[in-house]
């Protein structure tokens, strides 16, 4: 079988540079084209001098974003690009025959009236906002295989989707509000500098950050409730920055759907649903943001607790925001796209 040829498009930012060490020690994808706006086109050795020695010359200069030529070399392309920068160039790139894995927000929200709400911006393309498959391959996994444009979740919703899904689906919770405690590595806020990102303001502090109940992650986690569910699903969503590269811990509070439900139940659910998900780990004891770094593993664990006559479920789920929260995803993705196993290049 051919090797399915690979573009990333915005190559010198965190999410790229993942994408090219995935894709270069997958074994049935090549590095293909890297695609980079910038005037003086870098060789990507220079912005990551680890991959000396992995990749090609050819290969390792950036080249223009000219999605014909894209097109002539590749079959999928990779849009590693900020919000609102993505949804100018994955137009051209579909309308040349690629296929796309889109790691911005820009085709994540079903609604074109709410994308604009909460990234402030029109729509450029709201034709393939319609299409696109949101790509979390657990809980939509049929639609992405079909799609020609796959809508790689956000990094935090990708976390509490998966922690909430099992209770949702067995009808164990209740569902008219669930709060998720956040807490992300500094790498989830991309490579450019921002002061609360310097070195000494983020390094041995902890903080929460951004409008409570207003981050633009909360409505894409609530759209995904609301798709299991088949009803609104109200959330209450409030990230922290972890003085950590990578990692993303949520700590998840809702209230059971009945007074007698055990928390075998809820084991049973968590278990029952990600028993033949190989990303997806039900563990006993607690996620840890260590234990599934540099990894495209999912993990999850859950607990009932009492306060006086009430009862509170607890679920605890992380994921490297870089590899299940980016680039891993994408590329599970890429295998749904061609058919490939799902786990490939990523075990
Ligand atoms: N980091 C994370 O944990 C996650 C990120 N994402 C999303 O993935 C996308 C990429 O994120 P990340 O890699 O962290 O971002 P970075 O800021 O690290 O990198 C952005 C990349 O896009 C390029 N770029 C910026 N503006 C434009 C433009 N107008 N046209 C073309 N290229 C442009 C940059 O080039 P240059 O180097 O020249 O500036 C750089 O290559 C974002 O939408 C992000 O929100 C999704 C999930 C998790
Ligand atoms: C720590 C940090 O700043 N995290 C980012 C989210 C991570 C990310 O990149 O968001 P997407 O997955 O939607 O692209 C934020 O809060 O906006």
């Amino acid at each position: 079988m051919n090797s399915i040829k690979a573009a990333i498009i915005g190559p010198t930012g965190y999410t790229g540079v993942y994408l090219i060490d995935i894709l270069l020690r997958h074994p049935q994808a090549e590095l293909a084209y890297l695609a980079s706006h910038r005037d003086q086109l870098p060789d990507i050795r220079d912005e990551f001098p680890q991959l000396r020695g992995r990749i090609d010359d050819e290969i390792a200069q950036c080249r223009p974003i000219d999605p014909q030529a894209i097109a002539a070399e590749c079959d999928v392309a990779f849009l590693a690009l900020p919000h609102r920068a993505a949804m100018a160039y994955a137009p051209k790139l579909l309308e040349a025959g690629l296929k796309v894995v889109d790691l911005s927000a820009d085709y994540r929200l079903d609604s074109q009236s709410l994308y604009e709400e909460v990234y402030e911006t029109p729509h450029g393309d709201p034709s393939n906002l319609e299409i696109a498959a949101y790509g979390l391959p657990e809980l939509f996994r049929d639609k992405i295989k079909d799609a020609d444009l796959v809508a790689n979740p956000g990094c935090y919703p990708s976390a509490a989707a998966l922690g909430v899904a099992p209770l949702i689906t067995h009808s164990l919770v209740k569902l008219d509000k669930i709060v998720i405690n956040a807490a992300s590595g500094v790498t989830g806020a991309g490579r450019k500098a921002a002061p609360h990102l310097h070195y000494p303001e983020q390094n041995e502090s902890f903080f929460a950050y951004g409008k409570i109940g207003g981050h633009r992650h909360q409505c894409e986690i609530e759209q995904t409730y609301k798709r299991i569910a088949g009803k609104d699903v109200p959330a209450l969503f409030v990230p922290h920055l972890l003085p950590l590269d990578c990692g993303i811990l949520e700590t998840i509070y809702l209230e059971p759907a009945t007074d007698d439900v055990t928390e075998a139940e809820l084991f049973e659910a968590f278990e029952d649903t990600y028993k033949d998900e190989p990303f997806v780990r039900v563990l006993e004891g607690m996620p840890n943001v260590k234990h599934v770094r540099n990894t495209n593993f999912c993990d999850v664990t859950v607990r009932l607790t009492q306060q006086g006559d009430n009862q509170t479920i607890v679920v605890f789920s992380a994921i490297d925001n870089m590899v299940k929260g980016a680039s891993g995803a994408a590329v599970q993705n890429m295998n749904l796209l061609f058919d490939l196993p799902e786990t490939m290049g990523l075990l």
